[in-house]
């Protein structure tokens, strides 16, 4: 099949790129042309394991093409993937200007049928302002289509998440949408739900503020456990046996961040508050998240008193391992408060620095570090804040040696309690002493 998709962001390029390698010939349309020039030299603009690799196959291939220009792309194919953002608004609902750009801009330069399909996050009942665009900017009448296909991959397993998905969920109003994309799916192993498109985009909202509800649940009884000496990870897992319930997102520490769950889900209680329904218990999961910060704040004070001079080393800054993206990570908020006690901060992430620095940039008080060791050269103790598998596989003897104290206040409960004691450790974590 022919395939149109429009944003070459995580989302675009990680459906474009994979429907390439299904077999599809696709064209992405991307308004940034530095963007574009990369991507057609096989160059990834995003850290993401794998892409560079499928995406010089597919090039080889000459399964997929590059431009800026949304007429190619509307020439190109009869079905559109909208990928583009939806940022956060200063009300906290969802910023849908380029979507509306998308529609408007698709209705002005198709002459035949076209299916547009939005696969970004959207606000419930986008896709009938999409239609609504469309048929206003429409310069004679011709079919058209909205379909609602959420996303559901994660960053740092995009290509995965894609091609095996536990599910696919089509929102359509016609039989010919229907069709076209039941086709597009037909080869992927896993089910595929077909609902009204109203529908499909209250899932994925729905789905992610469960997600984050999760892990703020389990965050809450990390701060039990820390009270009354428990240990959260087998507290979680001994839920996640309970099939109801399952293990996946019951990892307790800093809490979430990234891209999605914090603008999404503001954007969920916002949209209920709009159609008069009180999801507070949304606000509460948020509140839970933001408190995080404090409880790993007062650790890092419990661990070493007074912050004001002492070096400390910070492995992690990315918001999950396994991508460059510090979109809202809770690093952030974290190395401000550090800042504020007037820490000196010795800093290493495998991918995120060159993003971080441009919000942090090297001073007095921050210095980059090329390797994890080298940070902590010098630093009285280690802070960890994302648990990427090279921190897993560290040298905990080396580390012992160069802190000045052997000292970990770890965010993301990456070792074994007992073991670290045995190694001589000070070793704090959440929910877990
Ligand atoms: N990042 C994720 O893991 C993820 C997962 C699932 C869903 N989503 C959702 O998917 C959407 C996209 O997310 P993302 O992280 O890929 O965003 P992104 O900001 O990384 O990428 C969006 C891209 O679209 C381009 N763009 C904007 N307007 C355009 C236009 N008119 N023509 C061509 N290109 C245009 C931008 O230049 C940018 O490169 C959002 O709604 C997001 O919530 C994201
Ligand atoms: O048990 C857990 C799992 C995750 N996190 C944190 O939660 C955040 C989000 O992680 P994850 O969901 O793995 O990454 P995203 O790429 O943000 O993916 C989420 O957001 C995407 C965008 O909507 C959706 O497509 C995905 O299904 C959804 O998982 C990160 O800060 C993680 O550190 C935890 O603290 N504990």
């Amino acid at each position: 099949m022919k395939i149109t998709v429009v944003g070459a962001g995580y989302v675009g390029l990680t459906t474009g790129v994979c429907f390439a390698h299904l077999g599809h010939e696709v064209m992405v349309v991307e308004k940034i042309p530095q963007k574009v020039q990369m991507l057609k030299e096989g160059k990834v603009p995003i850290y993401e394991p794998g892409m560079e690799e499928m995406l010089s196959e597919v090039l080889r291939k000459g399964r997929i093409h590059f431009t800026t220009e949304l007429a190619e792309g509307i020439e190109f194919s009869d079905v559109i993937f909208i990928c583009v953002g939806t940022p956060q608004k200063p009300d906290g609902s969802a910023e849908l200007s380029q979507v509306e750009e998308v529609a408007r801009e698709t209705a002005k330069l198709m002459n035949s049928y076209k299916l547009l399909v939005e696969k970004s996050t959207v606000p419930v009942n986008t896709h009938k302002l999409i239609k609504r665009t469309v048929q206003r900017y429409l310069k004679k009448p011709i079919e058209f289509d909205v379909a609602s296909n959420p996303e559901f991959l994660r960053e740092g397993s995009a290509i995965k998440d894609f091609l095996e998905p536990d599910r696919i969920v089509i929102g359509v109003e016609s039989e010919r949408a229907r069709k076209i994309l039941e086709d597009l799916y037909k080869d992927f192993n896993c089910p595929i739900l077909v609902t009204d498109p109203a529908t499909s985009e209250l899932i994925k909202h729905a789905s992610n503020s469960f997600l984050a509800m999760k892990i703020s649940f389990i965050n809450m009884v990390a701060d039990l456990c820390d009270k009354v000496g428990a240990d959260v990870k087998l507290v979680a897992d001994g839920m996640g046996f309970d099939k109801r319930i399952g293990r996946a997102f019951l990892d307790a520490g800093l809490g979430w961040g990234g891209s999605c769950f914090p603008k999404d889900i503001k954007a969920f209680i916002k949209m209920a508050k709009d159609h008069g329904v009180d999801f507070s218990l949304l606000e509460e999961v948020e509140r839970i998240n933001s408190r995080r910060i404090d409880v790993f704040i007062d650790k890092v004070k419990q661990a070493l008193w007074s912050l004001k001079g002492k070096k400390l080393a910070v492995w992690g800054l990315a918001f999950k391992p396994n991508t460059d993206d510090i979109r809202e990570a809770q690093s952030i908020k974290v190395i401000e408060r550090l800042l504020k006690e007037e820490a000196i901060l010795h800093l290493y992430d495998p991918k995120a620095m060159d993003n971080f620095k441009l919000l942090f940039p090297e001073g007095k008080q921050i210095k980059y570090f090329p390797d994890m060791y080298s940070a902590l050269e010098g630093a009285t103790a280690l802070l960890i804040l994302t648990e990427w598998d090279e921190f897993k596989k560290a040298d905990l003897q080396r580390v012992k040696d160069l802190l000045e104290i052997p000292v970990i206040v770890d965010g993301r409960n990456m070792f074994d309690v007992a073991w670290m004691k045995e190694l001589g450790f000070e070793y704090y974590c959440m929910g877990r002493c």
